[in-house]
């Protein structure tokens, strides 16, 4: 009797929790941590700005001081200093205006710029204020991006290059970091040749090994080696185990089903275990999780959207979790089905669908042997398992950009 599938949202579940971290962590310059994994909470120890700086080129002042006067259009005040960016201010001198640039620091006393536009500059270099500012105005306070004691980055997240940026202005030069996970992949099938090779009769051109290299390194991970095998045992077997020496995770496609030439599967049982087979979704039915010579394989369906699918929602999922990252279900846009079904089916389905007119529109072609309808889709339509799709309900979509 065949294994039960596991229902998607259980399979999700496992896939997010069953592996271990299985990377080290290492301490880099902030420049090489750019698209790593931060393996370290970061709390500010300073404030950004560290002190109250001018947000114009202008001129400080105290404004209840020139608020005394009755017109301080008329009023001429003297000019006590000048403050430039990256200069130390003196405390301001009652009575009188700073002149002060862009960053430069509000001097003691001051709590006011006013942009030099807005006053004149008299003959004899005092200037008079064209209209009297409010109280802070053109001034960012100390730690108005960042207060000492803020908690900003989490262990667990994609460095990008604003956080690169963040951290620079924090002070830190060095971070640490998750090493990046070093992926072997494998794939299988006699019918499989490389792109560049003329095809002979039954052969068909090895797509998966290309697009989970270009998955993978996409998503940060490192790319060690990659493996064809032809549908043999001996081969098969070696090449994992070759595999195996080499990586901390192996990601295969192909020969997971039930047939007699899907050796992957058999390899797995003879040295290793597998955790789980077989998930309740559509494409992507059957896929590995195991461990073969002592190490994770996770091991996709060979044809080519359910290689897609299943990286996306679950191969995915397992390697944020070894990779050190924070797992989070990516996040769903609701958007209305263009069209009506009433079948349901006992899967979750993930149908390659276009965004049009707001709505959500299948690609004519869904078989899972299929690419190029994933290319000419924007994302996937969540249909859970049991659900018939109704025109103008609300289905959970989820963009390409999101995984
Ligand atoms: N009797 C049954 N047959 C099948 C079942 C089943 O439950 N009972 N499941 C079907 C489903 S669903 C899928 S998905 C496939 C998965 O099969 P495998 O993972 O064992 O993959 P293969 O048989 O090796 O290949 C399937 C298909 O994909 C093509 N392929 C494989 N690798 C590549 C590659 N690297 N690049 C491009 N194309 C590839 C291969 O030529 C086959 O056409 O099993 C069904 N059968
Ligand atoms: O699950 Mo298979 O991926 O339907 O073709």
């Amino acid at each position: 009797m065949p294994p039960k599938m596991m229902p998607f949202e259980e399979a999700l579940t496992f896939f997010q929790t069953c592996l271990p971290t299985l990377v080290e962590k290492e301490t880099v310059p902030l420049a090489s941590a750019l698209g790593k994994v931060l393996a370290e909470d970061i709390v500010s120890p300073i404030n950004v700005p560290p002190a109250a700086n001018s947000a114009m080129d202008g001129y400080a002042l105290n404004i209840d001081q020139a608020s005394e006067h009755a017109d301080t259009k008329q009023t001429p005040f003297q000019v006590s200093q000048r403050i430039p960016a990256g200069h130390a201010p003196s405390p301001l001198v009652t009575g009188t205006v700073a002149r002060i640039f862009t960053g430069a620091e509000i001097p003691l006393g001051a709590n006011a710029v006013i942009m030099q536009e807005e006053v004149r500059v008299n003959s004899d270099d005092t200037i008079s204020l064209l209209r009297l500012p409010s109280a802070n105005e053109n001034i960012r306070p100390k730690g108005q991006d960042v207060a000492s004691g803020q908690s900003i980055l989490h262990s667990g997240q994609h460095l990008n290059a604003m956080d690169i940026g963040l951290l620079a202005s924090i002070g830190i030069n060095r971070v640490t970091i998750f090493k990046p996970l070093q992926v072997g992949i494998l794939t299988t099938g006699d019918e499989l040749i490389a792109p560049g090779t003329p095809l002979q009769d039954g052969q068909i051109y090895n797509s998966n090994g290309p697009m989970l290299q270009g998955l993978l390194t996409q998503s940060g991970y490192q790319v060690i080696d990659v493996t064809h095998c032809l549908d043999d045992k001996a081969a098969t077997e070696s090449a994992l185990q070759n595999l195996a020496n080499k990586v901390d995770i192996i990601l295969s496609s192909g020969g997971v089903s039930v047939g007699e030439e899907d050796y992957v599967k058999d390899a797995i049982e003879r040295n290793g275990t597998i955790n789980l087979w077989k998930v309740a979704m559509k494409p992507g039915k059957p896929i590995v999780i195991a461990k073969v010579f002592n190490t994770p394989l996770i091991g996709l369906p060979g044809n080519p959207s359910s290689t897609l699918v299943t990286y996306h929602w679950l191969a995915n999922a397992a390697l944020k979790r070894a990779s050190g990252q924070a797992i989070q279900r990516p996040k769903p846009i609701p958007v209305k089905a263009s069209f009506s079904r009433n079948k349901t089916i006992s899967r979750d389905e993930f149908l390659r669908v276009s965004i049009q007119n707001g709505q959500a529109k299948p690609h004519p072609q869904q078989s899972s042997g299929a690419l190029l309808p994933a290319c000419e889709s924007d994302g996937y339509l969540h249909i859970p398992a049991g659900f018939e799709i109704n025109q103008e309900d609300s289905y959970d979509f989820y963009p390409f950009s999101t995984f």
